[in-house]
């Protein structure tokens, strides 16, 4: 029965967080804050008496990990885990691996702001000469999907949508609408997407939203699983420490 609440998590720190790289479809892990971050989010969720019945999130190792912390503090190890590549951070292309501040010196801050966080222009492609091309397509990780001939080698925040929320509609929503208490763990652009989709957010309002690592936020949904008056990604953390935890990622596409 409606209202239905669900919780989101941008994994912690990753350390290619920690070293300001593009990162997308690279396994990276957590950083040492990275796994404070997410204990600091199953504490939060602890205090704030979530329970859950279910649990999505990625392929990659940075969200596996922060929910494995995030559970083990609620002590719901054991409760299901779906994981899809549907909810992979974006593919950055051609930028996987480059440093974001030097990235912003060599092509300016505003076109790495239009990479980062427009809605529909992609980065340039990956190609398969690209350092990372070959350890990213080959994973095994990926035998069940995207299929081969459909392998993104790009992705603007639109075609992260496009293959997220098939996923969100056909596998999360029916758990949603069933009453089952659902965490998802995954990305900063994976979310987004999501956000977006639930707030109806255009093109302009979607480019200004950053979201922090490892603060879990919460939507309340109503019959259509649209949010409730006041019930839109509220985040579980003082105003103050989300409000810089934001801006850290904002700035992340600075110039030197
Ligand atoms: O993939 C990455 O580089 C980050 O996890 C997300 O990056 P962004 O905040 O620059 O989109």
């Amino acid at each position: 029965m409606a209202p239905y609440k669900v919780v989101m998590v941008r994994h912690g720190e990753s350390e290619w967080n920690q070293k300001n790289l593009f990162c997308g479809w690279v396994d990276a892990h957590l950083s040492d804050k990275g796994k404070e971050e997410a204990a600091k989010a199953g504490q939060a969720l602890k205090d704030s008496n979530h329970k859950f019945d279910i649990a999505f999130t990625s392929l990659l190792s940075r969200a596996h990990e922060t929910l494995s912390i995030i559970l083990k503090i609620l002590g719901q190890e054991t409760i299901p885990v779906e994981q899809t590549w549907r909810l992979n951070e974006r593919h950055y292309g051609a930028l996987t691996g480059l440093n974001k501040t030097e990235t912003a010196t060599k092509y300016g801050e505003e076109q790495v702001q239009i990479w980062r966080r427009s809605y529909d222009v992609p980065p340039p492609a990956m190609d398969d000469k690209h350092p990372y091309y070959q350890e990213i397509i080959d994973d095994p990780r990926y035998t069940n999907g995207p299929p081969r001939d459909h392998f993104p080698m790009f992705e603007s925040l639109k075609l992260t949508i496009e293959r997220t929320l098939p996923f969100w509609n056909e596998k999360i929503a029916p758990r949603i609408k069933e009453g089952k208490e659902v965490i998802i763990v995954a990305h900063g652009n994976s979310l987004r997407g999501i956000v977006k989709h639930l707030d109806r957010m255009d093109e302009e309002r979607i480019m200004g939203l950053n979201l922090p690592t490892g603060i879990p936020f919460v939507y309340i949904l109503d019959e259509r699983l649209r949010p409730c008056r006041d019930g839109s990604l509220k985040f579980l953390g003082d105003p103050e420490t989300v409000k810089k935890a934001v801006e850290e990622v904002a700035k992340q596409g600075k110039a030197k």
